[in-house]
């Protein structure tokens, strides 16, 4: 990275301690760390807490920006993989330029600064949808999508690294919230019922149904909506709207010109002791098992990108990914961040299950590419 001219606006002397730092190893939470010792906020609490990510956030942030540094087939050389990278070396400059957190004064002012950086990274995936965006163009039309698999693997390791480095910052800044909502420890709701969140992000899919088709297929979800387990309900929601938006597209594709009703989306969720699964099926046609392998890659979607056209447009308050063909593997990425996992099983001419089961342990360490 040093050599590079595209380093612009950053001393020799940053870029060789961006790589110090990213040699350093990383420390992993896990959801119920989390919970436990966000229950006690306590000014001293706070502190440690502080400390914790002055020390972890750039050995996160400066593995990220040497990755972007090297990717290949020139993509980190595309003008928006620039600008993201740039925005990494700004946070690590920023957090590496903080001094050392003595006080409640010190915690107040990193929290406001590490808040800054969540926001300063808002637009990352759709900057970086644009980046190969940009790259599938050069490559087109003689591409080998196999080929591509090693900068598929590297957005996997990228956007989990962020879904990490958001929840870690997300948390923080929440536990100074005087007044928190009932049961809920930052971001960690320690009662979350999934039959609730999962009726709430199917009224959202459903809504944006409404407004593409004018019309939408039932939804009915089958469940206790009593039983509650400790889950970040942000991100549960994300994973159920996406699979309900896909289940609505395709039933609603499927059955918009025929005279038969179309059949509802039904919503299943399962309390093991083990895994929370919620299974959202649909009767929308299926996939063929040819395009299964695709549907959790970054690099197919056709769909285009709102960046290409206005580069300047503010991202920050529109619907997060819509239309990149990231649903997928997005939410696959969140539900592995504590743990679970997520599965496509699809019968074609019939419709698809998705399997999204969640780990209701909570103690599985963070994965940390
Ligand atoms: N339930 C489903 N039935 C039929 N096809 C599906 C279903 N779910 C996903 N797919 C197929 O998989 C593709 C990828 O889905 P994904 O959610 O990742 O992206 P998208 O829906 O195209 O875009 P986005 O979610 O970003 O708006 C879809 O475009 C669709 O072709």
């Amino acid at each position: 990275m040093a050599a590079r001219k595209a380093a612009v606006g950053f001393s020799k002397g940053l870029i060789e301690e961006v790589h110090r730092w990213g040699a350093m190893k990383q420390t992993g939470v896990s959801l119920r760390y989390m919970m436990e010792f966000g229950s006690r906020p306590t000014p001293r609490n706070l502190l440690i807490s502080a400390q914790f990510l002055h020390k972890e956030l750039p050995i996160r942030i400066a593995r990220r920006a040497i990755e972007l540094d090297s990717l290949p087939y020139g993509l980190s050389q595309k003008p928006a993989v620039l600008k993201v990278r740039d925005w990494y070396l700004d946070s690590f400059r920023d957090l590496r330029s903080f001094p050392d957190i003595k006080d409640k004064k010190d915690e107040l002012e990193f929290t406001q600064m590490i808040k800054m950086i969540k926001v300063r990274h808002n637009n990352v995936v759709p900057m970086m949808a644009l980046g190969v965006q940009q790259l599938k163009k050069d490559l087109n039309p003689k591409i080998d999508y196999e080929d591509l698999d090693e900068i598929h693997q590297f957005l996997d390791r990228f956007y989990m690294s962020r879904i990490g480095i958001r929840m870690l910052i997300g948390q923080h800044v929440a536990l100074h919230d005087p007044n928190p909502p009932p049961d809920c420890v930052g971001y960690i709701h320690t009662k979350m019922s999934p039959v609730e969140v999962a009726r709430s992000a199917s009224e959202d899919a459903r809504s944006i149904c409404l407004r593409e088709y004018g019309s939408s297929p039932d939804i009915n979800i089958y469940g206790d909506p009593k039983f509650t387990f400790p889950y970040v309900p942000t991100h549960l929601h994300l994973m159920v709207f996406e699979l309900v938006k896909n289940s609505l597209r395709a039933v609603q594709e499927r059955f918009m010109d025929s005279d038969k009703v179309a059949p509802p989306v039904r919503i299943i969720v399962a309390d093991g002791l083990e895994d929370v699964t919620i299974k959202v099926s649909d009767e929308g046609g299926g996939i063929p098992r040819s395009g299964l392998p695709r549907i959790f890659t970054y690099l197919y979607s056709t769909a285009k990108n709102p960046l290409d056209e206005q580069p300047d447009i503010d991202l920050g308050t529109a619907t997060t990914m819509a239309g990149y063909g990231y649903g997928l593997p997005i939410s696959r990425l969140y539900a592995r961040y504590f743990g679970g996992d997520l599965q496509i099983i699809s019968m074609e001419g019939y419709g698809t299950d998705a399997y999204l089961h969640l780990s209701r342990l909570g103690d599985s360490q963070e994965p940390l590419p």
